[in-house]
C-alpha cells in the first residue's frame, strides 16, 4: 500500500517505496492505494494503481476512462488542475533554473470541455479502420469514439468518420492520420497519407456528406514520423478556413498551426500586448502573424518571421484583408533570418514549438542583446533551459502560466525577460 505525496508534471502520483520514487499513473496526492511495480528503473520504479483505498477530495469522476488516454488529468477537479500548473511552474523555475521568481495567476477560460478547435487523430489498419490515439511513447493505437476537448461540430465529424470506417472495408494503410479543424459551424477534414494513390479516397468522400463540412484535403506525408507533410491536395471545398480572432481575420491553411484553443490565445495575447514595452518587436514562430497582427496596433513596426509555406501565404493573406501595414511577414527559419533583423528592434516576442530556443539564435541573444524578450512558451522544461542560458545577460520579470488545454499535463507560459543593465 503506498500513499502518492505530489502529483508529478506528467500528471503521475509521486510514491516512495524502499528508498526510491515510484511513479503511478492516475494516481493523486495524498491518495492510498495497492500499487503493483511494474518496472524497475535505476532510479525509480514505475507503478500500476490497482486499487485506491482513500480518494483524494480533489478527484472528480470520470463517466469515460478511455478518455484519459488523451486528457490525463481527467480526474482532477478543474481548480485542482488551475493549481497543480501554478505549483509545476513556481517547482521548474527554482528547481531548475535556481531562480525564486513569483508567478502570477494563471490565465485561464471557463469552458474546460469542448474547446479544442483542431483534433489530429491516428488510423490503424486491423480488421476495420481504426481512428484514436496513441499511447505515449508507442504504436498502441486507444480508438477514440468521443472527444470530450473538442468542439461539437468536430464530435459530429468524428462519428460520421467512426461510422463509415465501420462499412469501408480497407485495401492497405496508406491513410495514417485525419486532422479536423473547426470554425463556428465550418469543418476542415485532412486526411494525412503515404502516398498520392489512395484508394478509398473517392468512397469515403462519397460517403463524407454532413453540410457543414466546407473543406476536405488529402495531405502527403515524406517521413514515418510527421503527423502533417509540406503538400496538400484539394478534394473538395473551400481553400482555408476562416477563423475570426482578435478583431482579425486568419484564412487557416491545411498545414498552418493556428492556436487550438481561442478564448484563452485571446488573453495570452492581451498580456503579451500589454508586457511589450518597446516599438519595433520581431514576432519569431509567427505562424499565421497572429500574435504580430494583434500587437500592431500598439507598436511601430512587426518582423513577423515564420518557415512553414502555408502559415506564410495565411499571414499575408490576412495582413492584406485586416488592412494592416506595418507586420513584414519574412519566409525563413528563425535561427537563419533572425540575426538581420535585431539591430532594428528592442523586442522579440518567441512562441517555439516545444524544442524550444536553438542554440545558435541564443548565442546571437548573448553577443547581440536586445532590451526585452516575451517568451511564449509550450513546454516548461526547454523554456527554463532557454532561460538558464540567457539569465546571464537577462532577468525575469515576470512569469504567467497560462491553462490552455484542460485535463492534459500541456503547458502554456509566458516570461517576459529584460535586459541587465
Ligand atoms: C507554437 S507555433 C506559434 C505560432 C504563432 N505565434 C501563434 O500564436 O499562432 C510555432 C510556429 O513556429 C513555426 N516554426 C517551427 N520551427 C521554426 C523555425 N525553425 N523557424 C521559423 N518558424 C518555425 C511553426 O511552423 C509554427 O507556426
Amino acid at each position: 500500500m503506498l500513499t502518492a505525496l505530489d502529483l508529478d508534471y506528467q500528471g503521475q502520483g509521486v510514491c516512495r517505496y524502499q528508498d526510491k520514487v515510484v511513479f503511478v499513473k492516475g494516481m493523486l496526492k495524498g491518495e492510498t492505494g495497492l500499487v503493483r511495480i511494474l518496472k524497475d528503473k535505476k532510479s525509480y520504479f514505475i507503478g500500476e494503481l490497482l486499487n485506491l483505498k482513500t480518494r483524494s477530495n480533489q478527484r472528480v469522476d470520470v463517466s469515460n476512462p478511455d478518455d484519459l488516454h488523451y486528457a490525463p488529468l481527467l480526474h482532477l477537479s478543474v481548480p485542482a488542475q488551475l493549481e497543480w500548473q501554478q505549483k509545476i511552474t513556481e517547482e521548474t523555475f527554482r528547481k531548475i533554473a535556481k531562480m525564486d521568481v513569483s508567478i502570477d495567476p494563471i490565465l485561464y477560460d471557463k469552458r474546460d470541455l469542448g474547446y479544442r478547435n483542431k483534433i489530429t487523430l491516428h488510423v490503424v489498419k486491423t480488421d476495420r479502420l481504426k481512428i484514436g490515439v496513441f499511447a505515449p511513447q508507442s504504436h498502441r493505437l486507444y480508438p477514440v469514439k468521443q472527444m470530450v476537448l473538442a468542439k461539437n461540430v468536430i464530435q459530429k465529424t468524428l462519428d460520421k468518420l467512426n461510422e463509415i470506417f465501420q462499412i469501408i472495408a480497407l485495401q492497405d494503410d496508406t491513410l495514417k492520420h485525419i486532422t479536423i479543424r473547426s470554425h463556428q459551424q465550418k469543418v476542415m477534414i485532412i486526411f494525412s497519407t503515404t502516398q498520392k494513390t489512395w484508394i478509398e479516397k473517392d468512397t469515403i468522400l462519397a460517403h463524407l456528406n454532413l453540410p457543414f463540412i466546407t473543406s476536405i484535403y488529402q495531405n502527403i506525408l515524406e517521413t514515418d514520423f510527421e503527423n502533417m507533410g509540406k503538400d496538400s491536395i484539394r478534394l473538395y471545398g473551400e481553400e482555408a478556413i476562416d477563423i475570426h480572432f482578435g478583431g482579425l481575420k486568419f484564412p487557416v491553411k491545411p498545414g498552418a498551426f493556428f492556436q487550438v484553443n481561442t478564448p484563452v490565445a485571446l488573453k495570452m495575447y492581451e498580456k503579451v500586448k500589454t508586457l511589450i514595452t518597446g516599438r519595433s518587436v520581431i514576432d519569431a514562430y509567427a505562424g499565421m502573424a497572429s500574435i504580430g497582427q494583434f500587437i500592431s496596433s500598439a507598436v511601430d513596426q512587426v518582423y513577423a518571421i515564420e518557415s512553414n509555406h502555408d502559415a506564410v501565404e495565411s499571414a499575408l493573406i490576412s495582413i492584406e484583408n485586416n488592412q494592416i501595414n506595418n507586420v513584414e511577414v519574412i519566409e525563413n527559419d528563425v535561427a537563419l533570418a533572425i540575426e538581420q533583423y535585431l539591430s532594428k528592434v528592442d523586442t522579440i516576442v518567441f512562441d517555439p514549438p516545444r524544442s524550444g530556443l536553438d542554440d545558435t539564435t541564443k548565442a546571437l541573444l548573448l553577443e547581440k542583446p536586445v532590451s526585452e524578450i516575451i517568451y511564449v512558451s509550450c513546454d516548461l522544461k526547454t523554456l527554463v533551459r532557454d532561460i538558464n542560458t540567457l539569465k546571464t545577460i537577462y532577468r525575469v520579470t515576470s512569469v504567467t502560466p497560462v491553462k490552455m488545454f484542460f485535463h492534459t499535463v500541456e503547458t502554456e507560459t509566458i516570461v517576459r525577460l529584460e535586459m541587465n543593465k
